[in-house]
């Protein structure tokens, strides 16, 4: 079958077409192609269905043409995925079945709007972040302290005051299974002058990655109320998120919240299946 091949600030998938949902995505056969040495290689698999064709309860009357069906490294499914939405829709444009402008994109977590150009960044509209208290990771022997964030999927962004470069993140950061049944995407992230941070991820399902738009947008609002000393009123504004493979730009708005980052195309081609 056809892939294409992309990144996002160079974290990267896989992009499946299967406008009529005939394809069975299994967790092995996303492991496999996600396989750095033995398949194509990614931090996920981003799978292209028509809404109105996909078999999943969590995008049902969802009105939007096109479903993000967002696979993680290991397989398992993640309800949103901040650089694949730009992606996604950076492909469904080359591919010449979405015009340039702004439209809905279905995923798990609900409609995100997108807006882009023939060429260029992306803009997604990534709805609000939602603050919910505070949370510990552990990481070399160290305890971090950090916010708990839901950006659709969960996530605990960490302050520290050292460059992120040093962390060991060779290793999952650990975290209380109980305040995350589901797993958490762990940040750390550090000040680097006013609204701009630098900041590094170990994604659930993924590993370390070279970056997470969702992480991002959970790091600025971690910051935010940071910066405000405290609590969930945190002042809005724009924010400079430097990450290993680039940097974003995050909006923290009253109602809502914008990534806007690059979206790249680099290879398509054709996978052979194995069963
Ligand atoms: N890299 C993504 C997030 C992908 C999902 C995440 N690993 C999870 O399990 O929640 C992003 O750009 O947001």
């Amino acid at each position: 079958m056809r892939f294409v091949k992309g990144h996002g600030t160079e974290n990267d998938f896989v992009i499946l077409p299967d406008p009529d949902g005939e394809l069975e995505l299994t967790a092995g056969r996303v492991a496999a192609l996600c396989d750095r040495r033995a398949g194509i290689g990614a931090d996920g698999v981003l799978r292209a269905v028509r809404t109105k064709a996909a078999a999943d309860p969590a995008v049902e009357g969802q009105d939007a043409e096109w479903f993000m069906d967002y696979r993680n490294a290991d397989g398992s499914i993640a309800e949103m995925c901040g650089n694949g939405t730009r992606v996604f829709a950076r492909y469904l444009v080359s591919a010449g079945l979405a015009a340039p402008g702004e439209w809905d994109i279905a995923t798990r977590a609900g409609l995100r709007r997108v807006a882009l150009g023939p060429a260029g960044d992306v803009r997604v509209d990534m709805g609000p972040p939602a603050y919910l208290g505070t949370g510990e990771a552990t990481l070399a022997g160290r305890t971090y302290r950090g916010a708990a964030v839901s950006v659709g999927n969960p996530h605990l962004a960490c302050r520290v005051d050292e460059p992120v470069a040093g962390l060991d993140l060779c290793r999952a950061p650990g975290f209380d299974a109980a305040q995350f049944p589901e797993g958490v995407n762990v940040e750390f992230y550090r000040f680097l002058g006013d609204r701009h941070v630098e900041m590094r991820v170990f994604e659930r399902g993924s590993g370390e990655t070279r970056s997470c738009g969702t992480g991002t947008v959970a790091t600025a609002l971690a910051a935010a109320i940071a910066q405000a000393g405290g609590g969930a009123a945190a002042p809005r504004g724009t924010w400079t998120v430097d990450v290993p493979g680039g940097r974003v730009t995050v909006d923290l708005e009253d109602l809502t919240s914008h990534l806007t980052g690059p979206a790249v195309l680099v290879a398509e081609g054709e996978i052979i299946l194995a069963e």
